[in-house]
């Protein structure tokens, strides 16, 4: 029988992600620290934090499989997270247009009874058309890019600018379902 799954996440839409593929899991999460140690690259930093977040859950509960996961976007090298208001989110999004980036999703499983861990992150190449500065104005006061690393949100109204995709589309809302499947049944957990 499979063990229960806990989510060490507050994102919703790592919540919707895991109710698509049917998974009985239930949510359970606390702040961890997110400033990185420097020099880490994109995929060591997410899975450093997607450790951290699955790790932190994993001490607190008795048994189950602990999942952990974040995201963040890289542009020309440069890191871009949450954004701060609206006007950062449209500075993000000036960044964004008319090219292509990389969205790092990391994710981490922490066996609770064991500690046995694997930790792992997959990246999504992302394509945008040009935006004209009051499309992103419009955009970036919609809300829709708060919560969201790199400032937009895929699954939302900014669908509309992505022309194009390179990987796997849910690492780019958040959770790479596909990677998350293998992962499981390293762990003896059969998602079909
Ligand atoms: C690029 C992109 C990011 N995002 C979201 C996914 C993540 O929830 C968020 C990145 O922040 P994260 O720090 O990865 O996650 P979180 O703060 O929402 O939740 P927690 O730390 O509790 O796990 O941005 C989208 O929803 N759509 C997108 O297209």
């Amino acid at each position: 029988m499979n063990r229960e799954i806990i989510l060490a996440s507050s994102s919703p839409r790592r919540v919707e992600l895991l109710k698509q593929i049917g998974l009985p899991f239930r949510v359970f999460c606390c702040e961890v620290d997110e400033t990185p140690p420097p020099g880490l690259n994109p995929g060591q930093l997410v899975e450093l934090l997607a450790e951290r977040k699955a790790a932190g859950i994993a001490g607190k509960v008795d048994r189950g499989i602990v999942l952990g996961a974040d995201t963040v976007v890289v542009c020309q090298g440069q890191l871009l997270g949450k954004p701060l208001d609206a006007e950062d989110a449209a500075r993000m999004l000036g960044k964004l247009q008319g090219g292509a980036h990389e969205v790092y999703t990391g994710v981490a499983l922490v066996e609770a009874e064991s500690g046995r861990r694997s930790v792992t992150h997959e990246k999504t190449v992302v394509y945008f058309r040009p935006l004209g500065e009051n499309e992103i104005r419009r955009y970036a006061a919609t809300g829709e890019p708060l919560d969201k690393a790199g400032a937009y949100a895929v699954q939302g109204l900014a669908a509309v600018f992505i022309h194009r995709l390179e990987g796997c589309y849910t690492n780019v809302v958040g959770l790479p379902l596909a990677r998350l499947a293998v992962m499981l049944k390293e762990f003896g957990y059969e998602v079909l």
